[in-house]
């Protein structure tokens, strides 16, 4: 495999931040918010990439109106997909590697381990504000993976997503220690649909518990992020090709996500700024 001319330490000089999006949980929307917070810091001015690093469910593609792209080569690597608002975002996914985007990925890890070191030397990223990661749920070898090919990224740091009825003291628990033990540093954690917003009058009704994703986090000690609703209109925008040539209004699931990668965008800056300095 032809090695990227940005050298082994491409990514560590030309990608100034790193998030990881991890959940303990799979369907608690961990790839919606990787997505969504990956076009609210396009549309903040930064330069952004999604490594959709979930193999066995590449569900990215489709939510950034990718669906059925292919990778192409260029003369030192893969060169991302350009996809979102104006072919802005740097996107990559082992979905367009597939020649039938219906294949499963039967895998066993070595061979998953390999995919993923490619996808972070092999892919020519070029210079990026943020590179978001999308992992599969739980903690696996492509999150070790993951954490490998990234090995001494000066501002690599993690985000959890969890749901109010998965919110389960041990899954968290279990996603913290692996940070802990990795050297990640947790930015906080999102309690995405939480409460449903009716589309008639845009009341939030609480259908599940509440507010446990807020005490997990005051009980593990990491801070938390806010609340997401449930927004049909979300999953809506999600679950088929995306098409950013026609304007859409925002709706309250985004909002709370936006207003998430600004608080998401302070704290990986200041990072920067510490790792920059010393
Ligand atoms: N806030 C939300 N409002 C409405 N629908 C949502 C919201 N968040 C996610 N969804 C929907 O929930 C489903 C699962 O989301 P998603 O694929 O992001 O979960 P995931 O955690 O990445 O799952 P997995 O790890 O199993 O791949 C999708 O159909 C998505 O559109
Ligand atoms: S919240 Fe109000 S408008 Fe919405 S479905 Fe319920 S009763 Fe109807």
């Amino acid at each position: 495999m032809a090695s990227n001319d940005d050298d082994d330490d491409g990514l560590q000089k030309r990608v100034r931040c790193v998030l990881l999006v991890l959940s303990g949980k799979g369907g608690v929307g961990k790839s919606s918010v990787s997505a969504q917070l990956a076009l609210s810091f396009l549309s903040l001015g930064k330069k952004v990439g999604l490594l959709d690093a979930d193999l066995c469910g590449p569900s990215v593609p489709l939510m950034i109106g990718a669906h059925g792209k292919n990778v192409q080569r260029g003369p030192n690597g893969w060169l991302p997909v350009r996809a979102g608002p104006s072919s802005s975002l740097s996107l990559m996914s082992v979905a367009f590697l597939l020649s039938n985007k219906d294949d499963a990925i039967v895998w066993r890890g070595p061979k998953k381990t390999a995919l993923i070191k490619q996808f972070l030397s092999d892919v020519q990223w070029g210079d990026l504000d943020i590179l978001i990661v999308d992992t599969p749920p739980g903690t696996s070898d492509e999150h070790l993976a993951v954490l490998e090919g990234l090995r001494g990224h000066p501002v690599c740091s993690a985000l959890l997503v969890t749901t109010p009825q998965a919110v389960s003291v041990g899954d968290v628990r279990r996603e913290l220690t692996f940070c802990r033990k990795t050297g990640t540093k947790v930015l906080g954690i999102v309690e995405n649909m939480s409460g449903f917003v009716c589309p008639h009058c845009a009341e939030c009704t609480n259908i599940f518990s509440q507010g446990g994703g807020e005490s997990l986090a005051k009980e593990c000690d990491i801070r938390f992020l806010g609340r997401v609703p449930l927004d049909p209109s979300l999953a809506l925008t999600l679950d088929k090709d995306r098409d950013f040539s026609c304007a859409a209004t925002e709706g309250p699931a985004e909002a709370a996500l936006h207003h998430i990668a600004e608080i998401l965008l302070q704290e990986m800056n200041e990072d920067a700024k510490v790792a920059q300095t010393s």
